[in-house]
């Protein structure tokens, strides 16, 4: 579980209201290359070995599209079958997705459908990748057929944290379409938020017009 992040000012998650911010969260079995994906996409680096993700880790990243600078959020986290399931915070406005299974283990890619549900119930609209990572370890995989992606119609990605391959190109076609998404989100829940907000807001304007009202009300004669 990813904890509260609420709380953090850190993780102040109303910026993800501005044009320029977007939330890309990760998501995957323990060990399938979430952290090292990051790493090798970042850092342009790779180190064999590290201790699985504490909780959450939070990655920065900045990069300009269509001349305009744009500050990417990624998520990272423990995707530990020992937490289970993610805290709901970990998936608020969130704007992309990256779900990541090993292909040399059949259990990670059969997970996929659990994770994928958790997403939907959270974010049912937002744009998600599916990555096939360890490629290198037999190319011959890349062959096989996946179906899940296919069956829910999601672009599929096979990469190799490891060596590299389709690395760049899967982050920053998933940057693309979280931005797009931002701009032309018509997704349901988004759209029920915004309204609660402007609600909320409305009410504290009546609220503040009736008590100015009252304070400038002339004396009724009975009170006299
Ligand atoms: N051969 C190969 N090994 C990889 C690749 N990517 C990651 N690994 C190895 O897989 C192990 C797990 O990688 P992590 O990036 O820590 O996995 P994770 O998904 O972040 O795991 P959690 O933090 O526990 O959720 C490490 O030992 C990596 O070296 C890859 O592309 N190829
Ligand atoms: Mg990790």
């Amino acid at each position: 579980m990813a904890g509260d992040a609420s709380g953090i000012p850190e993780l102040d998650q109303e910026k993800y209201d501005a044009d320029e911010e977007v939330k890309i969260i990760c998501l995957g079995d323990s060990a399938v290359g979430k952290s090292k994906l990051m790493e090798r996409f970042l850092i342009d680096g790779y180190r064999p070995q590290q201790l699985s993700t504490y909780a959450l880790t939070l990655y920065k990243y900045t990069t300009t599209i269509d001349s305009k600078a744009v500050l990417v959020d990624f998520w990272d986290t423990a995707g530990q079958e020992r937490f289970q399931s993610m805290h709901p915070s970990y998936y608020h406005k969130a704007h992309a997705c990256i779900m990541v299974f090993d292909v040399q283990r059949k259990i990670t890619y059969k997970n996929l459908t659990s994770w994928y549900t958790e997403l939907r119930e959270y974010r049912p609209e937002i744009p998600c990748v599916v990555v096939a990572n360890k490629i290198d370890a037999d190319m011959k995989v890349t062959q096989r057929n996946f179906n899940f992606a296919k069956k829910q119609g999601l672009p599929l990605y096979f990469v190799s944290a490891a060596d590299g391959t389709n690395v760049v190109k899967m982050f920053k076609e998933t940057i693309k379409m979280a931005m797009s998404y931002k701009q032309n989100s018509s997704d349901f829940m988004d759209e029920v938020m915004r309204e609660l907000e402007n609600f909320e807001l409305e009410q504290k304007k009546e609220e503040s017009l009736e008590t100015a009202e009252e304070r400038l009300k002339p004396e009724s004669p009975e009170s006299v």
